[in-house]
């Protein structure tokens, strides 16, 4: 699903509009599916408290037209709240507020002196209808429109909003926004809406179809987009029913040191889980025991170790055993240190399957050059500290810019990546970046980064690019922690739960 950038959104309307498609019909479409939207919600009917919010622009006039409908639908409690005059509103707008009046849809101006008066009004509502204010808004929101989003936040009722929550802007970091429980996006996703912080303020998001034309769309080269349940289920690779172990593939695993033996076999399970043939650990002699006491399917393949950790010795064994492999996954609980930054660059050079990078395999890489541009075969999982690292910067400037670093980390390798967080980004080595809708805060446990890792191995084996790989194993992985949360809680969700309900994760995308 698209994602469009505030210019891009602006430059569609406008293409539209150029192209002799009226914005009143526009506005009217756009109207009408709010309206539908509430017509839908269970909890309202005819005598519901329906109110609405309308401020100056074209986000109001939207409201205006959703509340006629609703009038003519035979909804009795509906209540119109102008933040100016009917009379002193422009073009479009005003001419959805005169036919509200021939319709008699009850409508009132907002006496800025009587807040607390109107504050208890709209404690009655049943819901709020906010079109204060849309993508038009410039700076943060001031004057009348800001009191009453505050008004809006501080009480509890259910709010629905126009395409976005008032006060969320597209361009700029916003402070007061109102928080929707739901919000109907008019045409598609803005990318302030797609994102945290944005995304918590829209609730749940319904897109509408407002009958923007194909053509509109013509003069924009769109680089992001959302993941849905449907793209992740396109790209599951497909399972032949004579399949053997050898036809869904052979993941090699290289990692593990002393003390840290869990993360090479979270990522083994995964990667079988997720439907792997065969999963191959390469890991120090000192750990071999630990990982197959508790992992019986997965193979070990014991090496020359130093203090714990894999030893440069092995370089050579590494290397040929890779050669059978169809996918690598290099550093799950690897350590660190100068021995180890070696073998990873040594690694990097000379092994032949595709390699997912992560954890201590990212931490050891020195600078860009060293994941060689000159072929697409690395796959790089960072979470925002690991990215922080290799740029030699801080946390805050990458979450703050993270497409703008993934762009810059896509151009000067040419390789692929996910950012892991909140709302992970994959980035794609032709520019595309795709945002990961699943996930949540109890996922950000250890361990959970190997699982991914396994996950993306698994769907390599089995023949799916390193690409694609990364957005589903992005999206199953959310799915499996949003799964596992709402049978347990996001307080006690660990690591391995997410491979207990990966295959749950599955159904849930294939069904
Ligand atoms: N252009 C299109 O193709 C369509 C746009 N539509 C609607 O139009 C909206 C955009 O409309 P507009 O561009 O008229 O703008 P908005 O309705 O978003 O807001 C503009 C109004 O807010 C005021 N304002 C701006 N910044 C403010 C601030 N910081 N604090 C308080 N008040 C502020 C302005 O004075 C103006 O009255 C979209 O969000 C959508 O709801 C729909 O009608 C469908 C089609
Ligand atoms: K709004």
């Amino acid at each position: 699903m698209l994602v469009l950038r505030s210019t891009e959104m602006a430059a569609v309307d406008k293409e539209a509009i150029e192209l002799g498609y009226p914005e009143i019909i526009l506005m009217e479409t756009a109207g009408r599916s709010v309206a539908r939207e509430i017509d839908t919600l269970d909890e309202l009917d005819n005598q519901s408290d329906i109110y609405f919010l309308i401020g100056g622009g074209n986000n109001g006039g939207d409201g205006l037209v959703a509340a006629r409908y609703l009038k003519e639908w035979g909804y009795k409690n509906l209540k119109v709240f102008l933040l100016k005059p009917g009379e002193n509103l422009s073009g479009i707008n005003r001419d959805n507020y005169n036919i509200c009046r021939l319709q008699d849809v009850e409508m009132e101006v907002i006496d800025s002196e009587k807040l607390n008066e109107f504050r208890k009004i709209l404690n009655n509502a049943d819901i709020i209808i906010d079109g204060l204010l849309g993508t038009g808004i410039t700076g943060d929101a001031r004057g009348l429109a800001a009191d009453l989003i505050g008004i809006v936040n501080d009480i509890s009722v259910n709010v629905l909003a126009i395409d976005i929550p008032s006060g969320l802007s597209l361009d700029f970091k916003s402070e007061t926004v109102i928080r929707a429980d739901l919000t109907v996006t008019l045409a598609d996703l803005k990318i302030a809406q797609a994102v945290y912080p944005g995304r918590y303020y829209c609730g749940e998001i319904i897109i509408a179809d407002i009958g923007m034309p194909a053509k509109a769309y013509r003069k924009i080269r769109p680089d992001y987009f959302m993941l849905s349940n449907q793209e992740a289920a396109r790209f599951l690779p497909y399972r032949t029913e004579t399949g053997h172990k050898g036809t869904f593939g052979k993941v090699l695993i290289i990692g593990g040191s002393a003390g840290m033996a869990g993360s090479v076999s979270l990522a083994g399970e995964a990667a079988l889980k997720m439907g792997a043939g065969m999963v191959t650990i390469a890991l120090p002699a000192a750990i071999e025991h630990d990982v197959n006491s508790h992992s019986r399917e997965i193979i070990t393949e014991a090496l020359p170790d130093e203090n714990g950790k894999i030893s440069l010795k092995a370089l050579d064994k590494i290397i040929n055993i890779s050669n059978k492999m169809d996918l690598v996954i290099l550093g799950p609980g690897l350590g660190q240190g100068k021995e180890i930054a070696e073998l990873v660059e040594n690694l990097l050079k000379k092994l032949k399957p595709p390699i997912i990078l992560d954890a201590d395999g990212i931490n050891t890489v020195r600078d860009l050059e060293q994941l060689d541009k000159s072929q697409k075969k690395i796959l790089l999982t960072p979470h925002p500290g690991e990215m922080a690292r290799l740029y030699d910067t801080t946390i805050p400037e990458i979450l703050e810019n993270r497409f703008d670093y993934i762009k810059d980390f896509v151009e000067k390798t040419g390789q692929a990546i996910i950012l892991k967080g909140a709302d992970s980004l994959i980035g794609l080595s032709e520019g595309e970046i795709f945002i990961n809708p699943t996930g949540n805060d109890g996922m950000a446990t250890a361990g959970s980064g190997d699982v991914l890792a396994g996950i993306a191995g698994g769907l390599v084996a089995q023949g799916l690019d390193l690409e694609k790989a990364g957005i589903v194993a992005s999206f199953i992985h959310g799915r499996a922690g949003d799964l596992a949360a709402e049978d347990k809680n996001r307080y006690s969700l660990v690591a391995g739960d997410l491979i207990v309900y990966l295959a749950e994760a599955i159904n849930s995308i294939i069904k």
